[in-house]
């Protein structure tokens, strides 16, 4: 095979080193404290995995979790169910492709940073329908619904979908719990921000790639929303912009286990700890000889949801150090920019940053 069209190469400071740097991995958390007891059972216990979360939040923005609570088969029906739709004819794919007045469904030509990306994806709302506002300018009060778009093959996507949504939304709920802890903030201070969540789940497919060197599966970027519970399969090319050093490394596929990023395109929580907890850049390689698949499900607030500075965490030392902004408005934002330029600045958290 020849090499891959120009639309897919990426300017040379960011194509991928291939040979993999055997750097230290993210901290890996054994949740096996928190799933198997109820909170009073084994304080001790619960007490190291809210330290050992707080620092990885704090010095990676990453980290592992095994023995989550959520089921294999979940994950393995909905990992065979996937392998199968992408395996369909391109015509039968394009029958749930997104489009300005679908914005959830299958899309296989997505760029990031105004490169194209070596994949194809699906989206999916966890709620449907989903309530979001109708546009991003502030004063327009109207809200929409977004829908999904189930494949009709295979049968059993639909179902292997929703209940990987359900599972995977309470181990992200229960995550907040350790964050919110870990910030010495009730276990439930998050909880009322996603009783109407806007959740969403990701599928990343990655064919193999004629030219793994020049191409990237998925460009560097920061998520959105609270949170993202990703499940990567067994080949490997996950990396992340490493704080100390902004080094690439590889996350290693570890079986079964969530690869957790607390990190966000607006930060929210950045926003919310004031600056305490922030975001950290990744990116996915391709590889010339294997598929490669990962689903990602972003936990995210209500779109009403005005995310500022928790009050517990300012006082007069600790002034806000960041402008609220609107969840909904944000999140509106960018999916409709995946279809038309907008009459409207994308709004970066620096904008939002109050100036000493
Ligand atoms: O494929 C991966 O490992 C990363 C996926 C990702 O970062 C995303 O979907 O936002
Ligand atoms: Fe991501």
């Amino acid at each position: 095979m020849g090499e891959v069209d120009e639309t897919f190469i990426q300017d040379p400071e960011h194509r991928p080193c291939l040979s993999i740097i055997e750097a230290e991995d993210i901290p890996l958390i054994d949740l096996s404290p928190i799933i198997t007891s109820s909170s009073s059972s084994n304080p001790k216990a619960i007490k190291e995995v809210v330290k050992q979360i707080g620092s990885a939040c704090k010095e990676w923005g990453f980290l592992q979790v095994i023995n989550h609570g959520v089921p294999v088969e979940t994950r393995h029906k909905l990992d065979t169910a996937v392998r199968e739709f992408f395996k369909l004819p391109l015509e039968e794919k394009r029958k749930v492709r997104r489009d300005e007045s679908k914005v959830m469904g299958y899309y296989d030509a997505e760029l990031t940073k105004n490169v194209r990306d070596w994949k194809e994806v699906l989206d999916f709302v966890v709620k449907e329908p989903t309530v979001v506002p109708a546009s991003p300018y502030p004063d327009d009060k109207e809200v929409t619904q977004w829908y999904n778009q189930w494949p009709e093959y295979p049968p059993q996507f639909r179902e292997a979908c929703e209940e990987y949504n359900e599972q995977v939304v309470k181990l992200g709920l229960k995550l907040m719990e350790l964050i919110a802890m870990s910030l010495d903030l009730p276990a439930n201070r998050f909880h009322g921000y996603f009783e109407d969540e806007t959740s969403n789940l990701r599928i990343n497919y990655y064919p193999p790639c004629p030219s793994p060197h020049l191409a990237l599966g998925l460009g560097r970027h920061k998520d959105g929303g609270a949170l993202t519970v990703l499940a990567q399969d067994d080949v490997g090319g996950l990396e992340i912009k490493r704080k100390t050093d902004g080094e690439w490394i590889r996350v290693k596929p570890i079986p079964h286990a969530f690869v957790i990023n607390i990190s966000n395109i607006l930060q929210t929580f950045k926003v919310w700890s004031n600056d305490r907890y922030d975001s950290v850049e990744h990116r996915a390689l391709v590889n010339s000889e294997k598929e490669r698949l990962s689903i990602g499900l972003s936990l995210n607030p209500a779109h009403y949801t005005l995310v500022k500075p928790l009050e517990e965490l300012t006082d007069e030392q600790n002034p806000p150090k960041f402008r609220p902004y609107s969840w909904g408005k944000f999140m509106t934002h960018r999916k409709l920019t995946n279809f038309k330029k907008l009459n409207i600045d994308n709004i970066q958290i620096d904008q939002l940053r109050i100036l000493e």
